[in-house]
């Protein structure tokens, strides 16, 4: 389904060229959940950034369902964004001005697969069905959490790529925004790639990867 190989890529700062790694592999497999982990700065969320194609990779290749990212256009990129992946970075990116319905509603319409059952089973697992006419900034750190991982599988992804989605929760709120998305993942067959710093979260998933020295292990 994801299937990475020889991806290589630095960044140039004002020290010098910071080499994050090169010639990584790794697969995730349809309907599979994996953990994403290492130190700080190591590299994870640029990994995330690559797949997702919003940076260039230095070389290497990242087949998403055996479609080249790497060798995809800018506007190539932005349509497998909308129909084949869901996205749930550390800024939530919800749109202030709609509200929970219409957040829940925007990336299935733009990616032209809005089936008005399916949100509401969405809308029903997430615990979201009072808060539909609230606007993100009435709602609190876990709902506004809930709300970013409904509007990611609103469109039915095949990968869903989460960068410490539960990172500004506690504990408690953690563990149930997980078990929601891993019910949701498997429900739907997403495959999953998480970023976590949480060993506790990252042994609830199918597999664990650890980015430490530019290699993977
Ligand atoms: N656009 C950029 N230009 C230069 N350096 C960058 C850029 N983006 C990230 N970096 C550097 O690349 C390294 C990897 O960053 P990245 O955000 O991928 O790490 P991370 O593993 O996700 O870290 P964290 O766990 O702290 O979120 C860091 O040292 C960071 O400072």
């Amino acid at each position: 389904m994801l299937k990475v190989t020889n991806l290589a890529k630095s960044h140039s700062t004002p020290q010098g060229t910071l080499e994050l790694f090169r010639g990584l592999q790794f697969s995730v497999h349809s309907g599979e959940s994996v953990a994403l982990m290492g130190e700080s700065g190591c590299g994870k969320s640029t990994l995330l950034h690559l797949i997702a194609g919003l940076e260039d990779a230095d070389a290497g290749q990242i087949l998403l369902s055996g479609q080249d990212v790497t060798a995809m256009n800018d506007s190539q990129r932005a349509r497998l964004r909308r129909h084949a992946l869901g996205i749930i970075f550390q800024q939530l990116n919800l749109i202030p001005s709609l509200t929970v319905h219409d957040n829940l509603a925007f990336q299935a319409r733009l990616a032209k697969c809005l089936q008005p059952d399916r949100l509401t089973q969405l809308i029903e697992t997430l615990g979201l069905t009072e808060l539909l006419p609230r606007y993100p900034h009435q709602l609190s750190g876990g709902q506004q959490q809930r709300v970013a991982i409904g509007r990611a599988l609103a469109a039915r992804p095949t990968l869903l790529l989460a960068d410490e989605p539960t990172g500004s929760l506690d504990e408690q709120n953690a563990d149930q925004v997980m078990d929601l998305l891993l019910t949701l993942v498997q429900q739907t067959g997403t495959s999953l790639l998480m970023v976590t710093h949480s060993q506790r979260l990252a042994r609830r998933m199918d597999r664990c990867l650890t980015l430490h020295q530019g290699q993977l292990t």
